[in-house]
């Protein structure tokens, strides 16, 4: 996506308000007044890499559906560009779009959109209908796919039959039977109680263990986020105000409103020790105690560390990177630079 805006309104407005520095720096308040317009996304550019798990998260208006429906042009944009593998969606005509929304980017709804009449094997396999295949076959993989999200024995039931959990199951079912490229999800899970939610979030990435599948994942759910995602784009007003992977979202974050976001997060889940270790000194490279991978949790190190009494190696293919000690790991904890002593400090410790 690049230089991508969405602005709702009167057209000829509309298309104007992008190219006009005076109008794009008015208050939303203001340029919905001055033209009837709401700019629901300001140029806003990324992209996707193919396997991640990309996370949208915003809060409630901040432009996040507009700016998922706008990938496969269920919205148009004003103005800007989208690509998927190098081919631009706003070329495409309306069969294109039709086989990109079918094949190559299902989208899975808050409000699952299941057939009430329909079994839940018949749910499934209605997209292979329509896609024209034969009913023996759309049956045999539809089953596949109930098993695989783990709804065995409940291929008979109807929707009305199912909880919450259950149901939104039968839609990511739905949304896999494609086998598309991509899977966009909309706020899917914020109609579900928080157990079932959990529930479905850990469904979610093992899907994507399992099958490596590109995702777009929309919510307005900071832990959900920092769950979910390989990298999340956080928006604000139609922007994005930082783009990057959990770690860097909490341990750097862009300005003061993302640092407010991210305040209560239990820090030590999130980061890793690379932002907590340090140098190695006097031998510890080789010594015996525990040793981490630079993947591990800040959380993972405090006990090994507790466990041990001294500090813990940080090591990738048999090569000590540095150590995490306290002072670093609680560091992190606390939200300040590591103040590491430096060899006079700690020569001058000794010598006291
Ligand atoms: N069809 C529309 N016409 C006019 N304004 C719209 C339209 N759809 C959305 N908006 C406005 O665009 C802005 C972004 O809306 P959007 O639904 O994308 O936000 P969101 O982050 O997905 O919110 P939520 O989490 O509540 O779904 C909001 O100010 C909204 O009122």
């Amino acid at each position: 996506m690049d230089g991508l805006w969405k602005v709702f309104g009167p057209k000829s407005a509309a298309r104007r308000i992008p190219g006009d520095p005076e109008l794009t720096a008015l208050p939303a308040a203001e340029l919905r007044e001055r033209t009837g317009c709401t700019a629901a996304v300001r140029d806003v550019s990324f992209d996707v890499r193919k396997g991640e798990v990309f996370v949208v998260m915003g809060l409630s208006g901040s432009g996040k559906s507009t700016l998922v429906r706008c990938l496969t042009r269920l919205i148009e944009p004003t103005a800007g560009t989208i690509a998927i593998d190098g081919e631009d969606v706003g070329a495409m005509d309306k069969a294109r779009l039709r086989e990109l929304r079918r094949h190559r980017a299902a989208m899975v709804f808050q409000h699952f959109g299941l057939l009430p009449h329909r079994t839940v094997l018949d749910n499934v396999a209605y997209g292979l209908e329509i896609q024209g295949m034969g009913r023996a076959e759309r049956r045999a993989k539809a089953a596949e796919l109930v098993a695989k999200v783990g709804l065995d024995g409940m291929e008979q039931r109807r929707p009305g039959q199912l909880s919450g959990g259950q149901q939104q199951r039968v839609g990511l079912a739905r949304a896999l039977a494609s086998d598309p490229q991509v899977l966009l999800f909309d706020e899917p899970f914020s109609a579900l109680d928080p157990l079932i939610r959990r529930d479905m979030q850990e469904e979610v990435a093992r899907l994507h263990r399992e099958e490596g599948r590109t995702m777009v994942f929309i919510t307005h759910d900071l832990n959900e986020a920092l769950r979910l995602g390989d990298r999340i784009a956080l928006m604000r007003d139609g922007r994005i105000v930082q783009l990057g992977t959990p770690e860097e979202i909490v341990g750097s974050p862009a300005d003061d409103y993302v640092r407010d976001f991210v305040r209560d997060v239990p820090r030590e889940q999130v980061m890793t020790v690379r932002g907590a270790m340090r140098p190695a000194r006097d031998g510890e490279a080789d010594s015996s105690g525990p040793a981490l991978a630079p993947s591990a949790t800040v959380a993972e190190a405090i006990e090994a560390v507790a466990r041990s009494g001294g500090p813990a190696r940080v090591t990738e293919r048999g090569r000590c990177l540095g150590v995490v000690d306290h002072q670093g790991l609680l560091a992190v904890v606390a939200g300040v630079p590591a103040t590491v002593p430096s060899q006079e400090d700690g020569r001058k410790a000794a010598a006291a």
